[in-house]
């Protein structure tokens, strides 16, 4: 391995008074004689064992997920559900795999505790396998991995092309973007090359597949955060990831509306808030309340024809046009901002908390909810996955709890407080008012 050396330009870094006994451990956890002799002491091995472990997870972990990818798309969990533990050529034939694939496949799934083996010579659901048996909205973050894979593939190129510039806001909303790909022109417009050929769910488990994430890695996905005019962006290219978002969407509902009341409230104006999923929920939960979406042109036609098929039409309203630049509908009581704020700049996020508060009535309720940085016990979904998400997506970044109380008190909302869900790792959340 080659050495690294330092530009002669460098500055002499500041120092602490941990850095020594820190330092010291760093050696000694770096010595392969100390590892060694840690994993055959008795009191150590445990602990030498499990860290190795933890290494080793690291070093894998794309596999693993790759692994999933295959089970989530054969659609082997829903399979084992709906029928039972079956044998391995069983299930190559419904997979149309060579049967020493599927069992490739199979094993490594019950090392991952995705599957299990039952007697018989049988497979059937693991621990971490049956729960994404029924939900399609994990299955649909999975296979949509495919495109930030493509990001990650070359961190470095991604680090190096993002610390040029990507979704800094320059202080008048508008973002540059050097060295990624970018949605334009008619290529994004083709549903082939845009990656979006419908979603209509084949109705034999083999072979069954959803469409495609984009070639192009996850700024052609998500295209809103790659440009300044998002309202022009065509139907075709807000598809895939409203689809995304509808399909996950309960798994940010059940946390806010398990831990959120909307009873004491007459208008809800739900931010961002796609095709209306979580409105659709809304209204359902609280048959009193008006909720209306407030969502980019494309995908607010999109909330109005869910409301439509829902029968909700009379209470469910939806408004098209970009919330950094439109004014929000006025008079809600309560407006929620679901999984919309890590998306962007601190600067963009400031004019929007700006804008909610103007748009709610006085007195009114702020709920904002989103996987939070910093959260304890997840602090692996903040920082190290959204972080590099948000990265390859353009725009945006996690933000810890302190920090998003910051910009709500910058925006002029008062009486902050948490909000505790369920399971931090799907969603936190803050309440916030607006002065009367
Ligand atoms: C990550 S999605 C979250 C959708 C929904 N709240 C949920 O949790 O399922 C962000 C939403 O913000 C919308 N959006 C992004 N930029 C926007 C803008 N400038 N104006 C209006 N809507 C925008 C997107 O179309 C998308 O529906």
């Amino acid at each position: 391995m080659g050495s690294v050396s330092p530009p002669s330009d460098i500055q002499v870094p500041p120092t602490h008074w941990s850095d020594g006994p820190l330092g010291w451990r760093d050696r000694l956890l770096a010595s392969p004689r100390f590892r060694r002799w840690a994993q055959t002491f008795p009191l150590t091995r445990w602990v030498a064992r499990r860290r190795a472990a933890g290494v080793f997870d690291l070093v894998a972990g794309f596999v693993y997920s790759q692994v999933l990818l295959a089970c989530v798309q054969l659609r082997l969990f829903e399979l084992l559900l709906a029928e039972g533990p079956q044998s391995g050529a069983a299930l190559a034939a419904r997979c149309q795999l060579p049967v020493m694939s599927m069992e490739r496949l199979l094993r490594a799934a019950v090392a991952l505790q995705l599957l299990e083996r039952r007697p018989q010579d049988r497979y059937g659901l693991g621990p971490l396998g049956a729960p994404l048996a029924r939900d399609e909205g994990l299955a649909a973050m999975v296979e949509h991995h495919t495109a930030l894979y493509r990001d990650l593939a070359q961190p470095l190129h991604l680090l190096r092309c993002a610390s040029a510039g990507a979704g800094a806001d320059d202080g008048d909303g508008k973002s540059a973007t050097p060295g990624r790909a970018r949605v334009s022109g008619e290529a994004a417009l083709d549903p082939e090359r845009s990656g979006y050929a419908g979603n209509s769910r084949p109705p034999d488990f083999a072979g069954a597949r959803r469409p495609e994430a984009p070639h192009e890695g996850l700024a052609r996905y998500w295209p809103y955060a790659g440009t300044d005019r998002p309202e022009a962006l065509a139907p075709v290219q807000l598809l895939a990831y409203s689809e995304l978002m509808a399909a996950s969407q309960p798994l940010v509902a059940d946390q806010v509306l398990q831990a959120y009341s909307l009873q004491d409230h007459r208008r809800l104006l739900d931010v961002g808030g796609g095709t209306g999923a979580f409105a659709c929920r809304a209204a359902q939960v609280a048959p009193h309340l008006q909720v209306q979406v407030f969502d980019l042109p494309g995908v607010a036609a999109l909330a109005r024809q869910r409301f439509e098929q829902a029968g909700l039409s009379a209470r469910c309203s939806a408004e098209g046009g970009d919330f950094f630049q439109d004014p929000l509908p006025p008079g809600a009581d309560l407006v929620t901002l679901l999984r919309v704020v890590h998306d962007h700049d601190d600067a963009r996020i400031l004019r929007l908390l700006r804008a909610v508060r103007q748009a709610l009535v006085p007195g009114g309720t702020l709920l904002l909810a989103e996987p939070f940085a910093d959260t304890p016990g997840a602090e692996r979904m903040g920082d190290a996955y959204f972080g590099m998400y948000l990265l390859a997506m353009g725009r945006g970044e996690p933000r810890s709890e302190a920090r998003l109380r910051e910009l709500l008190a910058d925006a002029g909302f008062i009486n902050v407080r948490r909000l505790p869900t369920a399971l931090p790792l799907q969603a936190s959340a803050l309440l916030a008012r607006t002065p009367r």
